[in-house]
């Protein structure tokens, strides 16, 4: 609702409906309301609109999308025609964020006010939409179609005090807002509104609107990887050069567009899960679920190894407030972190962070952490030796995680005296950039463990998702037939260059040709090497060359490591490299070392379409989904949405690779394709549909029903 009240002559309208006073439509009557009440009181002489509580409206009630209540009467463009049309003047006032529909009512008023920490803007492009009440037609106004461009294609918020220099407010106020605004709107009683009113403006340099435009166009597109509400916005914002009735017709019409569009809702979906993820629970032991199972406190905490991730993850702890002990037994290697590290944080911070940072070479300096973060080589008998020396010395109430990145957590475990405070905290490379963190329980962490993990990713703004234990957990599991196939494919005709075309225009910043280039082709080389699938000179003795323990299998990533293409840091990988350069160039060398493989084991070179290569690699990634999903290693379909989006770059606009196997491809095609290729390849088994799939075709279930998403 929105609360009336009146100090003096000024009627105040405080929108109170928790947690981030959305306009669900109660809060909409009760606006219209209080305006008409205001303008019908001789008394009042001017409107202060504010939010309760922790901020001002941060926009449109989303849960209400899709529902009658959304487009129930009165609408928020018609709670703005009202604050727009008043005859006193109209304040707002803000705090917090100001976001969506709640900083196009800001617009819609006559003067702002902010306090110095509140931000502000347009996030509706995330939700696949458009900022449809107004906001594309009146930001312009004020701050010409480049920024608005900006602002609204990128949905960032800006302070105050950058609102300030763009002159969408009008005062920054220190104190209590309450008081402030009152005694501002006590200042311009009786002015005339008609020149405050945004919609009355004309658009600065209009002329010049369709050459911004044209500037803008090619890296919105490239930015927005096949999601449509970027450029929409764009053409809403560029019919802000029209009288304004005509713009809104314009803007109302394209919002009706993306509002009606399959990759709106997906969006909406992302939002929803990415909050949803933090309600996690054991999918059998009721005792592990986010209700009832109680964190420790952590103050400090371990890294073991200096390494990128152990690096990584150390500047996110730092970030976060945390004191850290860092551990590397390779002094070179720690120095060369800790320089990193210093640089890496920003300068205004880094001294105060690095008092919180201590390194060791020693373990026995660990003993006192409260939580210790293994981040060595991903090889076994190397983290059992470290979480044999982590038991020993480490204070008993000391939970160890290890940043395996598919390794088994109870094998792991098993070492320890402690098998219940053990547990997998999957931080993703660039581990202060990247924000998801795949939580791992093994059988024997304990309800408090779990806990631990998941809040110490709040505490240090990941996006933690638990998971259970199996090779390669959810993320890498699934990755696994994806990169398979993107290699049977070169088998049969495909250049890495059209794979990862194919796999970029369906919407991922990197296909997984660039992405090897990237993280380095030996990761994986040297993963097959310590499960005895390859050797460093090649197939193991006696092993046919596409085969290995009865799977098809292509060796062609083995050969190129032992060309010593190892990717981007030895200058050639998939691609070659210039000098200095990141740009992936197609290399005459591999397009002949593949052709020559394709000759010898006999395979004909064929025209594979993009269709095929986007189906091929991501229906496999999917079914694999399937089967994590029967084997309770994820509790629900988001939550492997969720890890997609935020560790694997999956394109957002398709809301998940569940999410998109569901709604968007729908999973009778999607079983009807899978038996189709695995019926051309009987012998790729990742291709054979999971018995899940299979089930629910023909019950007619749904993801969301599997788990317990009960609010999407
Ligand atoms: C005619 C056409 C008319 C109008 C069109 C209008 C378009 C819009 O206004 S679309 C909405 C635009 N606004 C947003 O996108 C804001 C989304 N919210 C956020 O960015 C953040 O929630 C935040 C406001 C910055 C607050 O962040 P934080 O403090 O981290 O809290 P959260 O955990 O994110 O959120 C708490 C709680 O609130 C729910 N929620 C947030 N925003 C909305 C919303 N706009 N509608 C409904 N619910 C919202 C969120 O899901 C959380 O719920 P839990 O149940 O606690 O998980």
């Amino acid at each position: 609702m929105a609360e009336y009240s009146t100090l003096g002559s000024v009627a105040v309208l405080q929108v109170n409906n928790p947690p981030v006073n959305s306009f669900s439509h109660h809060v909409r009557q009760a606006l219209v309301d209080g305006l008409e009440r205001a303008q019908r009181d001789p008394a009042v002489r001017s409107i202060v609109i504010m939010g309760k509580g922790r901020t001002f409206p941060a926009g449109a009630d989303i849960r209400e999308f899709g529902s009658g209540a959304a487009v129930k009467m009165p609408n928020l463009l018609m709670v703005l025609q009202a604050v727009d049309t008043c005859q006193k003047p109209v304040v707002s006032a803000i705090h917090g964020t100001a976001l969506g529909g709640g900083f196009e009512l800001a617009l819609a008023s006559h003067y702002r006010l902010a306090v110095p920490s509140a931000r502000m803007g347009l996030p509706e492009v995330h939700l696949g939409i458009l900022p449809g009440a107004g906001g594309t037609q009146r930001l312009p106004r004020v701050v010409g179609v480049k920024t608005a461009i900006q602002m609204i294609t990128s949905g960032q918020h800006i302070k105050a005090q950058q609102a300030l220099s763009l002159g969408i407010v009008d005062k920054i106020v220190q104190g209590d807002l309450l008081k402030e605004a009152v005694s501002f709107a006590r200042s311009v009683e009786g002015r005339p509104v008609e020149d405050r009113r945004i919609s009355q403006k004309t658009v600065p340099e209009a002329d010049k609107v369709d050459e911004v435009v044209e500037a803008a166009r090619k890296t919105i597109l490239r930015k927005a990887r096949g999601a449509i509400a970027p450029m929409t916005c764009v053409q809403a914002i560029q019919a802000s050069v029209l009288p304004f009735e005509a713009g809104m017709a314009r803007e109302a019409e394209l919002m009706a567009f993306l509002m009606t569009s399959w990759q709106a809702p997906a969006q909406q979906y992302a939002f929803f899960s990415e909050r949803e993820v933090r309600r996690w629970s054991h999918p059998r032991d009721k005792r592990i679920n986010f209700k009832t199972a109680k964190p420790r406190v952590v103050k400090s905490v371990g890294v073991v190894g200096a390494g990128t991730m152990g690096m990584g993850i150390t500047i996110n702890l730092l970030q976060a407030g945390l004191k850290v002990v860092m551990l590397e037994v390779n002094k070179k290697q720690l120095d060369k972190a800790v320089n990193t590290i210093k640089k890496t944080l920003s300068q205004k911070s880094a001294s105060q962070k690095m008092s919180q940072l201590t390194t060791a070479m020693d373990y026995s300096q660990l003993r006192d952490v409260d939580i210790v973060i293994e981040a060595v080589f991903e090889n076994m008998r190397l983290k059992k030796e470290v979480f044999r020396k982590l038991d020993a010395v480490t204070k008993p109430q000391t939970i160890l995680a290890s940043n395996t990145s598919g390794l088994n957590i109870d094998e792991i475990a098993a070492v320890t005296k402690r098998p219940d405070k053990v547990v997998g905290t999957h931080f993703f490379a660039p581990a202060n950039v990247m924000r998801l963190l795949e939580n791992i329980y093994g059988r024997q962490t304990s309800p408090e463990t779990v806990a631990t993990a998941m809040q110490l990713g709040v505490t240090i703004g990941k996006v933690g998702v638990l998971v259970g234990n199996c090779p390669g957990f959810v993320g890498n599991r699934m990755l696994g037939s994806y990169t398979a196939e993107a290699v049977f494919l070169l088998e049969e005709g495909a250049e890495p260059q059209d794979v990862d075309r194919a796999i970029e225009e369906f919407g991922f910043p990197m296909g997984p040709f660039r992405m090897g280039d990237l993280s380095g082709t030996d990761i994986g080389w040297k993963g097959r090497i310590a499960k005895g699938l390859t050797t460093e000179h090649g197939p193991p003795p006696a092993t046919p060359a596409l085969y290995r323990r009865g799977n098809r299998y292509c060796p062609l990533p083995d050969m190129l490591c032992m060309k010593g293409r190892l990717g981007q840091k030895t200058g050639a990988g998939w691609y070659r490299y210039e000098p200095g350069s990141r740009t992936a160039l197609p290399d005459p060398v591999v397009l002949q070392m593949i052709q020559d493989y394709r000759q010898e084991h006999g395979f004909k070179k064929r025209t594979i379409s993009s269709q095929e290569i986007v189906e091929r690699c991501l229906y496999p990634l999917i079914n694999e989904g399937f089967h994590i999903l029967d084997e309770g290693i994820a509790a629900r379909s988001l939550d492997i949405d969720v890890i997609y989006l935020f560790g694997y770059g999956w394109p957002r606009h398709t809301g998940g690779p569940m999410y998109y196997a569901e709604r968007v491809i729908g999973l009778e095609k999607l079983l009807c394709s899978l038996e189709t290729y695995s019926a051309r390849y009987p012998d790729h088994a990742h291709l054979q549909p999971s018995p899940l799939l299979r089930n629910m075709v023909a019950k007619g279930g749904s993801l969301a029903a599997l788990g317990t998403d009960s609010k999407l």
